[in-house]
């Protein structure tokens, strides 16, 4: 698979008398794959999207992305049209006074013909299922929803990657699962890349490859099941809680009730508790 993203020993600090914010990350992401960068409050998960969306230039280091050096100033807009980011608070994302208003901007701004233009509102309007809201107003949406919306602008623009900045964090559980949903589906049928960054654990379960940072710095890396079994105790000493599957898995294998395999999400698990349960 092609390497997208090549991250090499990146420093950035917001000024000359403040700490690093990233200090020394290095990791590659290649095409099609979801890697979730997961840290508490201020280990630096922001400051890395911003580092790979080239609204920050690292001070040490580099950042390539699909061959483009965010360090020359010429490459800005190219890794821009690469990179499409979705921030966290869904009323922040909108400029449209509808659905389909809102997703047109970006295009327009882009300069797109109007033929151009239709097709791809409607493509992306109907790949986060949000078709039958073309007129809504976005204010009146659920949480859930106007992150849909969200990310229809971005993938208006038919991104390599997109970027989701803790973009579930301010949703309740089902707006939370309704943009996973349509994350899942973008990276496995239109091989979007994707990179998740959140502090939540349960949603880095979904995920290819997983990074961890603290106090800037990238402290755990491997597929998440295998982080999650075994780190557990590192990722609490930074402040991040295990999913609630894996709580489980242990808790129930000091019980001696030992769950055969990995079920990370709940319905996984939930079946595999009723075949215990039939068992005994
Ligand atoms: N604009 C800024 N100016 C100065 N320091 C900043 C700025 N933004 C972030 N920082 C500092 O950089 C460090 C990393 O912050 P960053 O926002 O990247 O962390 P984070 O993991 O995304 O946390 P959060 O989830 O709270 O946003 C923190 O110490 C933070 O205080």
């Amino acid at each position: 698979m092609k390497e997208l993203i090549n991250v090499k020993d990146v420093f950035f600090r917001y000024n000359e008398e403040s700490s690093d914010a990233v200090k020394g990350v290095s990791f590659s992401v290649h095409e099609g794959e979801w890697l979730a960068i997961v840290g508490h409050n201020g280990s630096g998960k922001s400051t890395l999207a911003k580092l790979l969306n080239a609204l920050l230039l690292p001070y040490k280091g580099e950042i390539i992305i699909d061959g483009y050096s965010s360090l020359d100033e010429d490459n800005k807009w190219e890794i821009r049209r690469r990179v499409g980011v979705v921030f966290q608070n869904p009323d922040n994302q909108f400029v449209g006074t509808s659905v389909l208003d809102d997703v047109a901007f970006g295009l327009e701004n882009n300069g797109f013909p109007r033929d151009e233009m239709l097709v791809r509102i409607q493509d992306s309007i109907e790949k986060v299922n949000m078709s039958s809201f073309l007129e809504h107003e976005p204010y009146r949406l659920s949480g859930g929803q106007k992150q849909r919306v969200a990310i229809a602008g971005v993938i208006a623009l038919r991104p390599r990657i997109i970027i989701l900045d803790e973009a579930t964090s301010m949703l309740d559980p089902r707006g939370r699962k309704e943009v996973i949903e349509v994350v899942k589906e973008l990276n496995k049928t239109e091989k979007i890349t994707v990179i998740s960054i959140t502090h939540d654990l349960e949603e880095a379960i979904l995920a290819d490859r997983m990074i961890a940072m603290n106090q800037g710095e990238a402290v755990l890396e491997g597929k998440p099941v295998d982080i999650f079994e075994k780190y557990g105790e590192q990722l609490k000493s930074y402040s991040l809680d295990l999913p609630f599957s894996i709580q489980l898995k242990k808790k129930l294998a000091e019980k001696g009730f030992n769950l055969s395999g990995n079920y990370l999400t709940h319905e996984e698990l939930v079946d595999e508790l009723w075949r215990l349960k039939l068992q005994t």
